[in-house]
């Protein structure tokens, strides 16, 4: 199967059409206040209009209310959401309503057999990623094999060097990545974002 590969954490219309350009098949827009990596809905729609009809845009939010996750997804034209956080199956169930959704869960989440009934729902994916996301703080992979959900998609510290070994051992459907592939925090390497996408593609 084809590992999809995300880049994520894209501030401006050039890094867009630099992660397009190295083939990526969908870009991270982070609208989480938190975030150095924020983005603002305007910038998020020109970028992905920029790079045509074919890469997937994902809005990513942290603990934010459904009224504000919806609206924002609506104004950056996302063709997907990926919610981070404590949130209630009912939430997901509501976002799902209007977007396909990559759900993140941490490794803690994976022996849980509520959190993850609660993912059953059509159009919602599972994504595994450390606690701390955007902290480039990869998992033990090799720990996680007999938990990681079938379908799902993996996040956490990958980059060019290590992104090949976790699809080896995880057999993820999608890679997901921003801290090891920027110059400087909201700024894409071009060197890493090219080399962190043929990594995945030739795993
Ligand atoms: O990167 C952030 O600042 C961020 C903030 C709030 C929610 C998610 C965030 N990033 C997500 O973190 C993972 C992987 O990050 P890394 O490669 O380990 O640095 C990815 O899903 C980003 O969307």
């Amino acid at each position: 199967m084809t590992v999809r590969v995300k880049v994520c954490g894209t501030t401006s219309i050039h890094d867009a059409l630099l992660s397009a350009g190295a083939g990526a098949d969908a870009l991270g827009f982070i609208f989480a206040p938190v975030s150095k990596r924020r983005v603002t809905p305007e910038v998020a729609r020109e970028a992905g209009l920029a790079v045509g009809p074919v890469v997937a845009r994902v809005g990513v939010f942290l603990n934010q209310g459904l009224d504000e996750v919806l609206r924002t997804a609506e104004a950056a034209r996302v063709s997907a959401v990926q919610l981070h956080g404590d949130l209630s199956s009912l939430y997901v169930r509501e976002v799902a309503r209007y977007h396909p959704v990559l759900r993140v869960l941490r490794p803690a989440d994976l022996g849980r057999e509520d959190v993850l009934e609660g993912l059953s729902l059509p159009g919602v994916t599972p994504l595994l990623d450390a606690p701390e996301p955007g902290s480039g703080q990869p998992l033990d992979w090799a720990a996680l094999r007999d938990l990681f959900p079938a379908g799902a998609w993996l996040a956490g510290g990958l980059g060019p060097g290590n992104v090949a070994e976790a699809i080896r051992v995880l057999r993820p459907a999608g890679v997901d990545a921003v801290s090891r592939l920027e110059a400087r925090a909201g700024v894409k390497d071009p060197e890493q974002v090219r080399a962190f996408v043929q990594a995945a593609r030739r795993a």
